[in-house]
């Protein structure tokens, strides 16, 4: 396994909205994407960028979002995740598997349309770890 690029930080919110204000206000960022749901995955999502990756702003969407019980343990919100990117979800899938590292739930597409998977934080040095598929070079 060779180490991908970090594609994002994934950090919860209980508003995206707010942060977005928060992110340009205090960051000088430029969120010109609009938040989209993720119903699948249970919830909204926005990207910041960053010169060199992204910030994934997720806000809880429906009862069972994953990232509730995250959120009332810290009602401000914070870091959740990391994301690296992989050549082949696959190929990353199994190499995980073979080093008994715990996967949590089926791989699915993801917020770049690509798909992920993730590591469960406590076999990861307590970093829930998300693993994505590059997306492929357009020609
Ligand atoms: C896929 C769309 C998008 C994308 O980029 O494409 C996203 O990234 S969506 C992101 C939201 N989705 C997920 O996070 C799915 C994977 N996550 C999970 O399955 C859960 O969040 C899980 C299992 C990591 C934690 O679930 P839950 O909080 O309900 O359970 P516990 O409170 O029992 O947690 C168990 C244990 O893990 C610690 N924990 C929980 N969340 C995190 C975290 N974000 N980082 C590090 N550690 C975490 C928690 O404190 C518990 O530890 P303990 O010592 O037992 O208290
Ligand atoms: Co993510």
């Amino acid at each position: 396994m060779k180490l991908g690029r970090l594609n994002h930080v994934g950090v919860a919110t209980p508003s995206i909205a707010d942060s977005i204000a928060h992110y340009e206000a205090t960051m000088g960022a430029s969120v010109t994407m609009e938040p989209f749901d993720l119903p699948a995955q249970g919830v909204k999502v926005c990207f910041v960028d960053t010169p060199n990756s992204q910030i994934e702003l997720i806000e809880p969407l429906g009862e069972n979002s994953p990232i509730h019980k995250f959120l009332e343990k810290n009602p401000l919100g914070g870091q959740h995740h990391l994301c690296f990117e992989v050549p082949d979800i696959e190929e990353a899938r199994a190499w995980f598997e073979g080093i008994g590292k715990r996967i949590l739930g089926p791989t699915r597409t993801g917020a770049h349309g690509t798909p992920i998977f993730f590591l469960h934080p406590k076999d990861m040095e307590g970093v829930l770890t998300e693993i994505m598929e590059s997306p492929k070079q357009a020609h």
